[in-house]
């Protein structure tokens, strides 16, 4: 199948990136490094440029300065599908599929990494047949391990919006990720989804072994899942550390959470 989904994440570093838009800026020397096998969040208040950080990451937004790799290799000049074929798949916050089943949605996902060709599928040739069958079973394997193997084959629009919102995420999964960048993955969704999605990701780690990068405004599951966390305010990294260095860390409590303790809300 796919040799990409058993070996260890190379380390991903953001060295000194900043990106400007007209007169604001965005990201101002941002650096992080994503440890292979953690889930690093990176959090801050509305306009903070968690966005702007991700859109570097997946090579949405070339950044004015700075430099992204995924180890040997510079992300930072690289077309999305390219990053993506490397290896670091993302989910987007407003993104649920409503088309097709379960199973038809992993499938798209799996399209990348076919290496049979159009004709030999097309015809249905016994490499191909045997190729899809692989997909197949390793989609329905992505689908048990995000929750969603008892809806392999219904319709994703008869779901409900957790279980829509993980199909994203199963989807993302499909491109066997070394790095899978989650943005909000839990946002819309009430408190049992969010456990639910919250219990998902740290499986996800534990079974896949790959590194994940988080941006998410709950910061009870940020304060669950992560073991990194990188606080922007302003575009500007003001923290770095460990979930409990952070949420005690007064800048951090003066700039992002106001004065008081960070509120956990997730359930
Ligand atoms: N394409 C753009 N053009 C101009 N300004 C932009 C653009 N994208 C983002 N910005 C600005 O850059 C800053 C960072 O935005 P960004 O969306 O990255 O923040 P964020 O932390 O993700 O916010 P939120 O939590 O609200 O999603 C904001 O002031 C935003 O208005």
């Amino acid at each position: 199948m796919n040799d990409r989904a058993f070996a260890p994440p190379p380390v991903l570093d953001v060295r000194d990136v900043t990106v400007r838009f007209a007169g604001l800026t965005a990201l101002d020397g941002v650096s992080f490094t994503v440890t292979p096998g953690t889930v690093h969040a990176v959090i801050g208040p509305n306009g903070a440029g968690k966005s702007t950080c991700f859109n570097v990451l997946s090579g949405l937004c070339r950044p004015d300065a700075g430099t992204v790799t995924l180890g040997d290799t510079e992300l930072t000049r690289l077309a999305p599908h390219r990053i993506a074929a490397l290896g670091v798949a993302r989910t987007f916050q407003n993104i649920v599929t409503t088309h097709g089943t379960v199973a038809d949605n992993l499938m798209l996902g799996r399209h990348a990494l076919s290496r049979a060709g159009f004709a030999a599928s097309a015809l249905r040739l016994p490499r191909a047949v045997r190729e899809q069958r692989e997909h197949l079973d390793r989609a329905r394997r992505i689908a048990e391990l995000t929750g969603l193997g008892a809806h392999f084959d219904s319709p994703v629009a008869l779901l409900s919006y957790g279980d829509r919102k993980r199909v994203e995420l199963a989807r993302a999964l499909c491109l066997e990720p070394r790095v899978l960048l989650l943005d909000e993955p839990v946002a819309g969704m009430n408190a049992a989804e969010r456990a639910r999605t919250a219990a998902v990701v740290g499986e996800l780690r534990a079974e896949l072994g790959l590194s994940v990068v988080l941006v998410e405004h709950d910061m009870g599951l940020v304060m669950r899942l992560a073991d990194d966390v990188t606080v922007l305010d302003f575009g500007r990294p003001i923290a770095h550390g460990t979930p409990d260095e952070v949420r005690q860390d007064p800048g951090v409590l003066r700039a992002y959470l106001g004065t008081d303790a960070p509120k956990e809300d997730a359930a």
